[in-house]
């Protein structure tokens, strides 16, 4: 897949801009705080609907205005296909392909695939688990968009349990002396079901992930590390199941929500269920997190993002973007070698950087360079 040209308008620090790509490797110039992580966060959004940097689309619109928006046009071996996204404060976004506006995001995914790598993302080994599970969802969204919709379920499911949970606690509904059939626990049992169903799906997906990108990451990190050192990838569902069949995995929610129920009705707040999951990474058998050196967490989180990009090719049949944001000088020669190395002609890739010294000349005659200053892009 090819992003072939972007448009900006009142995007972050960006009042108008347009971007032509001319070839498959663009170097992003300029000095802190310029434009360029916001050119790339453009891009994610395309791809995921979703920033890394925020949730709030006030603070993507350009300072002063109300209203910003995204424009690209991508090319696929299927055809071309035009996207566009309004990002309005106060008020809601819309979406746009081939010109039409779109009701359900669902319809925008899939047509832009990303992946991207920041220095922020030793935060994956060293963060806390919401972070993990952020990075599980947003591949599982561009593997399978559908995924976006089952979150949404999921997430709304869970809002209206925890509204009910704490308005009990507010009547002080005291488990242990209320008969079952009031009308607080008969509706919170409604809630249970729907909990189970809709996290189950949850569950089911982010196991297999985990599953497929295991193995390739193994081999990316024996082939950078030189085989000295084994990583594992080990999904920790709160709740744990066995099985990938829909109705053990429903089960096995519903029984753990019954050993928490008073637990839960104490605290006013739910706490069995996949927003509670995380993800442990280990390299020899000890957990990257607190024995990991600093180099040793680079090349595992470098072989986690290689994975991501070989899975997403594998699953969609072409190549992913690849958004670099100022990690190249991180890495140390080796490493940087093994990455321009796996980029090749293969992915297209923008890299942002503050120095050209990182890259040799061959990438540097191949590449499209643009320099970025103060929310304005210029050819190099
Ligand atoms: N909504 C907004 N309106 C106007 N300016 C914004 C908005 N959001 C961010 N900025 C500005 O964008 C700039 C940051 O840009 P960006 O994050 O792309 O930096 P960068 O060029 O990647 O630099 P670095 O190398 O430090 O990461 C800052 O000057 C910030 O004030």
């Amino acid at each position: 897949m090819y992003l072939k040209n972007i448009h900006l308008y009142a995007f972050r620090n960006y009042r108008e801009q347009w971007v032509e790509f001319s070839t498959k490797k663009t170097i992003l110039l300029g000095n802190n705080a310029q434009g360029k992580s916001n050119l790339l966060e453009a891009i994610e959004l395309l791809a995921t609907l979703k920033s890394h940097r925020t949730n709030r689309d006030h603070d993507l619109i350009l300072e002063g205005s109300t209203t910003g928006q995204i424009i690209a046009t991508i090319e696929r071996t299927y055809g071309k296909s035009d996207l566009g996204i309004t990002l309005r404060s106060p008020g809601r976004r819309s979406l746009m392909l081939n010109h039409e506006n779109l009701r359900r995001h669902l319809d925008f995914l899939g047509h832009l695939n990303a992946v991207e790598f920041s220095c922020l993302d030793l935060d994956l080994v060293r963060g806390s688990p919401d972070i993990r599970r952020n990075w599980l969802d947003t591949l599982l969204v561009q593997l399978e968009p559908v995924y976006a919709h089952i979150l949404h379920e999921y997430y709304q499911v869970l809002r209206q349990r925890n509204a009910l949970l704490k308005a009990m606690g507010k009547n002080n509904h005291v488990p242990e002396k209320t008969p079952n059939l009031s009308p607080e626990i008969s509706q919170l049992k409604l809630w249970d079901k729907q909990l189970a169903e809709t996290g189950s799906r949850v569950i089911r997906r982010r196991n297999r992930v985990i599953e497929r990108l295991t193995p390739l990451a193994q081999n990316w990190h024996t082939n950078i590390s030189g085989g000295t050192e084994i990583i594992e990838i080990n999904y920790l569902p709160n709740v744990i199941v066995n099985s990938d069949e829909i109705i053990e995995v429903q089960q096995a929610f519903l029984e753990k929500i019954e050993q928490r129920r008073i637990v839960e009705q104490q605290l006013g707040t739910t706490v069995v269920g996949p927003h509670r999951d995380d993800v442990e990474f280990n390299i020899n058998k000890t957990p990257a997190k607190s024995y990991g050196s600093q180099g040793q967490q680079r090349t595992l989180v470098l072989a986690l993002k290689l994975a991501e990009l070989q899975l997403i090719e594998d699953v969609i049949g072409e190549p992913p973007l690849l958004l670099l944001d100022d990690v190249l000088a991180e890495l140390d020669p080796n490493r940087q070698n093994q990455l321009l190395e796996v980029i090749k002609g293969r992915f297209q890739t923008l890299i942002t950087t503050t120095y050209l010294h990182s890259f040799d000349s061959q990438w540097l005659d191949a590449a499209q360079i643009m320099k970025v200053e103060n929310g304005k892009i210029y050819s190099f």
